[in-house]
């Protein structure tokens, strides 16, 4: 597998060392920032500059802190539009960027000397469908724009794909990853459109694009940013506070889920992949898939007395038309993908993380099952 700190995240073309430098930037609100990479690596560095764009939703912030560990605090360059929590601050370099700001994500990419994008900002598949505008202009402009970037001073890209890029065209159980794609949300269009783009300046331009399809995500720090699968981490809470879940979707709605710790992981193997172990630039990758029934059963191990009720709502469409169960056996075979949670360790991990902090503000439900 992939994996390391001693992987080579970038080709490497020659053995030339070079001393390490020193780079410091002023932040636009007068933060310092100093990076220092070594030069191991004639075309990229070893310990690679990193900016995350729409880093303050679900993924960033985990992802900046797993890529923080491995190539260094201030080699990884937090970016979104919304204004960050203190602690967000206190933990390495933070600065604004709005996607469509083409410019602006230039100047940023030659300031900070960047050389690998993880284009996260995204309007995702219920929001989406409430403010279609906004979602093409992000989602289908904003990738245009970090394409062009990207390709112009020769960055790695990466730019997350979803279970949503398939619709009811495409054969859901399982759901390998050439297959028809005719996705009805604008969310799914747009990353469709995406995965599309990318490939196409790979092949045109070279570009070293790449893209994971994730299932629906669940992590235990951070919120979801209003997609259809946010329901599997809402009955967590729901579980811990009110013991009452009201479900969105039917209980027996079957949907590719992962928990955060394999998301993230599996994406920093993916880029630290050398070219020649990828047969293509855009895989599936799953972990586990289950029903609001079955994960309901699960939490109640937990807390016996949870209730869960459900009443459909407008997201049930959409999640009728995706994937049931995901085939990722190409990134298993191409680079090693190997998923650690399933149902079961995903709930006992949530609740482990889960039951401190309620706890600590006296919200916990008071008998959780040991
Ligand atoms: N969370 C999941 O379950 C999931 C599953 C599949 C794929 N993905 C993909 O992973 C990526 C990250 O997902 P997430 O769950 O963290 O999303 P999220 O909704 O939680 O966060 C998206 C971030 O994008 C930012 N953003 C919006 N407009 C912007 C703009 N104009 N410029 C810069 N930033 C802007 C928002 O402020 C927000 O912080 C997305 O591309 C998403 O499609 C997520
Ligand atoms: C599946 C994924 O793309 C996101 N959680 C959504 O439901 O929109």
């Amino acid at each position: 597998m992939a994996s390391g700190l001693s992987m080579t995240f970038f080709r490497r073309l020659s053995n030339v060392s070079l001393p390490p430098t020193t780079l410091t930037r002023m932040t636009p609100a007068g933060a310092k920032i100093t990076c220092s990479r070594s030069r191991g690596y004639q075309d990229f560095p070893d310990a690679p500059r990193v900016l995350i764009t729409g880093s303050l939703g679900q993924l960033g912030i985990g992802l900046a802190k797993v890529m923080r560990e491995r190539y260094g605090r201030e080699n990884v360059i937090m970016s979104d539009i919304n204004k960050p929590a203190r602690h967000i601050l206190e933990n390495g370099p933070f600065l604004f960027a709005d996607v469509l700001d083409l410019r602006g994500l230039r100047e940023l990419v030659v300031n900070y000397e960047i050389d690998c994008l993880v284009h996260f900002s995204a309007l995702l598949s219920a929001i989406g469908e409430q403010n279609i505008p906004l979602a093409m202009q992000v989602n289908i402009e904003g990738v245009h724009n970090v394409l062009e970037v990207a390709k112009q001073f020769g960055l790695k890209l990466f730019i997350p794909s979803t279970i949503g890029a398939f619709g009811p065209d495409s054969p859901r159980n399982p759901t390998p990853d050439v297959t028809i794609q005719r996705p009805r949300t604008i969310y799914g269009v747009s990353k469709v459109h995406a995965e599309l783009m990318g490939e196409y300046y790979h092949h045109r331009f070279g570009l070293d694009f790449r893209s994971l399809r994730y299932p629906g995500v669940i992590s235990a720090d951070t919120m979801p940013g209003g997609g259809t699968t946010d329901y599997a981490q809402m009955i967590f809470h729901d579980a811990l506070t009110t013991k009452q879940h009201d479900c969105y979707l039917r209980p027996d709605t079957r949907l590719p889920m992962m928990f955060i710790d394999d998301v993230l992981r599996a994406t920093v193997d993916f880029l630290e992949t050398g070219s020649d172990k990828l047969s293509m630039r855009t895989y599936n990758v799953t972990a586990m898939s289950f029903t609001p029934e079955e994960i309901a059963e699960e939490v109640k191990k937990y807390v016996p007395d949870l209730e869960v009720t459900y009443q459909p709502d407008h997201r049930q469409a959409i999640a009728d038309q995706w994937p049931e169960v995901f085939d990722d056996c190409n990134a298993r075979q191409d680079w090693g993908w190997k998923h650690r949670y399933d149902l079961p360790t995903m709930c006992e991990t949530m609740m482990n993380a889960l039951v401190p902090q309620y706890n600590q503000s006296n919200n916990a439900v008071d008998a959780i099952k040991e």
